[in-house]
């Protein structure tokens, strides 16, 4: 497994990899590595013959106030989980901004993505420049990667959605693949923050996914009002004293709000736990419809992984 931290150095090495016939994935984190990430590693292996995982704490993501400054990093114990899984990159560039030299700002750098409806929604109400930070550091690392695939988990379910549509509208050549949430055996999402919730609000914030069960068995018997569903998921989540960021029954693919649960939805959380902030979601079908029914129209059959996979 090989550490890149300059940029040309990884185009080199893709280049040579797919001169040589090889199918590059891509995997990019903020590091902190935990199951979830894993996971979408072997997902990537299944696509590829070659993996690349990114560990980089993107600070144009992070609004001032934000917990750039708190986000967990042990690269030496990412290194040690990657190993066993047999990565191959480990690209941890040192900055990727050109930055003005005296400055930590971004006066060297004026070209920003913006995914215009699909950002302002959900985490876009919260977190004001966060898509704009995640689809601009997305497309450098797709330029200097140049990956033919690129794994991204439905725990983070809007920016998986803001990538799909970046690499849409703007032709990257690579391939997104959604991969479901990884869960702690009592149900918490996997994520790099859980490791600064208390004790007492660990036990709490299992409220979130606890109350999206909860709700998923009452779409099961019969109940569709979306309002009614939020409610419940909101009461939960105060009652354990988080504080709800967003709790909202969604379309999956334009991330609008729905009125009643007629077609697939997702009900998407964001709700804090003293300072940290966790995301939940769970993709909700009226009993109606047959659990497989696909989130979009595959514009050409892919592999059965069990994953959805959209081909552009
Ligand atoms: N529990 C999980 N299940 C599946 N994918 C996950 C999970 N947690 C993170 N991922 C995915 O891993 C990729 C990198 O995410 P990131 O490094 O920000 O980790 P994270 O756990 O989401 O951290 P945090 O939410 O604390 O920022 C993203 O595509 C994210 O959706
Ligand atoms: C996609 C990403 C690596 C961009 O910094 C980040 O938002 C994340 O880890 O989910
Ligand atoms: N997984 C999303 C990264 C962030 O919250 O900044």
């Amino acid at each position: 497994m090989e550490v890149i931290r300059e940029k040309q150095a990884m185009r080199d090495w893709t280049r040579a990899q797919r001169k040589a016939g090889e199918r590059i994935a891509f995997i990019p984190t903020m590091g902190y590595l935990h199951e979830g990430h894993l996971s979408l590693v072997r997902e990537a292996k299944l696509h590829a013959t070659k993996v690349v995982v990114s560990v980089y704490v993107n600070s144009a993501q992070f609004a001032p106030g934000e917990d750039l400054s708190t986000y967990p990093r042990d690269f030496e114990g990412d290194l040690k989980r990657l190993k066993p899984l047999d990565v191959n990159v480990v690209f941890n560039p040192f900055d990727l901004y050109n930055r003005d030299s005296s400055t930590e700002n971004f006066s060297g750098h004026e070209t920003w993505i913006r995914v215009e409806r699909l950002e302002k929604p959900l985490c876009g109400n919260d977190r004001p420049i966060f898509f704009r930070g995640v689809a601009t550091i997305v497309a450098k690392l797709f330029n200097i990667i140049e990956p033919d695939v690129a794994i991204f988990g439905k725990k983070d379910y809007q920016q998986w959605r803001v990538i799909r549509r970046m690499v849409r509208d703007l032709d990257f050549a690579v391939e997104i693949i959604g991969c479901p949430i990884s869960r702690e055996e009592d149900g918490l999402a996997m994520s790099s923050r859980n490791v600064r919730l208390s004790a007492t609000d660990r036990q709490n914030s299992l409220s979130i996914s606890r109350s999206l069960r909860e709700a998923e068995e009452a779409v099961k018997s019969g109940e569709t009002d979306a309002r009614v569903l939020e409610e419940l998921v909101l009461k939960a989540i105060t009652s354990a004293g988080g504080s709800v960021d967003y709790a909202k029954i969604v379309d999956q693919e334009t991330l609008q709000e729905v009125k009643t649960v007629e077609f697939p939805v997702v009900f998407a959380v964001a709700a804090r736990f003293g300072s940290v902030r966790l995301l939940d979601n769970m993709e909700l079908q009226p009993p109606s419809l047959p659990p497989s029914n696909p989130v979009s129209p595959q514009p050409t059959p892919g592999p059965k992984l069990g994953h959805e996979i959209v081909f552009f």
